[in-house]
């Protein structure tokens, strides 16, 4: 596919949606004889027929129209029991629909079989699917419905009761996520806002004895994209330390762990003196790293300062400026590579990853001016929109209000989040040994989740 349509596939989506919409509305209208008999015996209302119903339905949600006999007698029924935050149910030819909280989900019937919370459908010890989703009843439609103190009880054909908590249909859906917000918004910053920000820091003693102290290093690793251990001894025991306090370590073909210099002992510009642009690591494994130490042992010598920059925040603008060029950040797969004479690892994948749900939220950068290939993804007419987007997004990046410099001190372990936070450093003189290692990205997350942090 050529990048001009790659480019618009956003619009396009959104194009599709509102065309599909109303082109399904005219199909709703204009095929309502074949589709009656199907429709209504669900709905069980054939004044939805005529178009002005149609286009009710629509706009107003079939959820509060008077035309749904079943769902308003249920409702009614259940008065007593049914929080104000639901308002009604509807079941439709293939799906229910149902507000609550101002969330109107549609789920799906095979969606809904399939999962069941139940002990027979899902194993309560390894919350394991013991349903098997390919045997379900393509056409399946539930004989009951029902909702009770916010519990959404279902009655299928075979007899197989399913229940469902609303609150949890809530997090677990398409449409019930677009309603949440997070209970960690990452606070996408510039140098100003950051600046008005307390420093996201923990002391090292405290944050290896006290669960609240990881936590809290946790909370600002994913809230501001990098965190500090302060007053560590300057050591590698306690690099490590603070690494495996969060999880295993992430190994590359740099090791476990490294204590690097200038000398380029590896074929990398990391080992020389020379500056680094803000880029991320690892750019060259299809995941990249997920968090990355650092920690400076020592340095005599001039320079050597480290650069943060948010690249979230970059990307954000680059969003509002340039939609075209964050459409085609975002699409495009383009390679990175890692060459030594015994090493070729190739990574590929859009500089912009973004989430795959509803919101489009941004997942990860992979942003590395030295380490990205030979661009042979993209066709010869669409190379210069690339080039120009990759422009746009690197003027947000070098922005200095973007750029956060830190002087790392020994004994100050810095941890950013490398899906999101870029680094550098400047040239220096004399010398200069940093420490640390990677961390796999899902473990960080997973150990956020258990701590409640996320
Ligand atoms: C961190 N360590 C010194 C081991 C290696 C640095 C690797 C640098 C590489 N260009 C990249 O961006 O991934
Ligand atoms: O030398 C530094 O401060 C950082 C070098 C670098 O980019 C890295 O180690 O990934
Ligand atoms: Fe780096």
């Amino acid at each position: 596919m050529h990048l001009r349509s790659l480019a618009s596939f956003p619009g396009r989506i959104s194009q599709t949606l509102s065309r599909s919409n109303s082109a399904g509305l005219l199909t709703a209208q204009s095929t309502h004889a074949q589709n009656i008999q199907t429709f209504t015996k669900k709905v069980k209302h054939a004044q939805l027929l005529t178009p002005s119903r149609s286009v009710n339905f629509r706009s107003t949600s079939l959820l509060s129209t008077s035309s749904h006999v079943k769902s308003r007698s249920q409702t009614e029924k259940k008065t007593t029991g049914v929080p104000a935050s639901v308002t009604k149910f509807l079941e439709c030819e293939d799906h229910l629909q149902l507000e609550y909280k101002g969330a109107k989900l549609k789920l799906n019937y095979v969606w809904l079989r399939d999962h069941c919370r139940t002990g027979d459908s899902i194993n309560h010890l390894t919350q394991q699917r013991m349903v098997d989703s390919a045997l379900i009843d393509p056409n399946i439609q539930p004989v009951n419905v029902a909702i009770d103190e916010g519990t959404l009880s279902i009655t299928w054909p075979d007899g197989h009761q399913s229940e469902y908590d609303l609150e949890w249909l809530l997090s677990n859906t398409y449409e019930g996520k677009q309603h949440l917000q997070g209970t960690l918004e990452p606070l996408l910053w510039n140098l100003e806002t950051l600046s008005a920000s307390p420093s996201p820091s923990v002391s090292y003693q405290d944050y290896l004895t006290d669960d609240g102290q990881l936590s809290k290093l946790l909370h600002n690793l994913l809230k501001y994209g990098f965190a500090f251990v302060e007053e560590a001894p300057v050591t590698v025991e306690a690099t490590l330390a603070v690494a495996e306090r969060i999880s295993q370590i992430r190994e590359t073909f740099f090791g476990r762990f490294w204590c690097f210099t200038s000398d380029l002992e590896r074929h990398d510009t990391a080992y020389t003196a020379e500056a680094l642009g803000a880029h991320t690591d690892t750019t060259y494994l299809n995941e990249p790293a997920g968090v990355q130490v650092f920690h400076k042992m020592e340095h005599v010598g001039e320079g050597g300062d480290t650069l943060l920059v948010d690249g979230f925040h970059a990307a954000e603008r680059l969003r509002q400026e340039d939609p075209e060029g964050f459409a085609i950040l975002s699409s495009v797969s383009v390679p990175h590579h890692y060459l030594e004479p015994t090493i070729h690892t190739t990574g590929v994948g859009p500089v912009l990853e973004l989430e795959p749900g509803p919101c489009k939220e941004l997942k990860l950068i992979r942003y590395n001016m030295h380490d990205r290939a030979c661009l042979d993804t993209v066709p010869m007419e669409d190379v210069s929109r690339w080039y120009s987007a990759l422009r746009n997004l690197t003027r947000y990046i070098r922005d200095p209000a973007s750029e956060y410099w830190v002087t790392l001190q020994p004994g100050r372990i810095l941890l950013t989040y490398n899906w999101r936070v870029l680094h550098g450093r400047s040239a220096f003189t004399g010398r200069r040994r940093v420490a640390g290692c990677y961390l796999p990205r899902d473990d960080v997350i997973s150990r956020a989740r258990v701590l409640k942090v996320i």
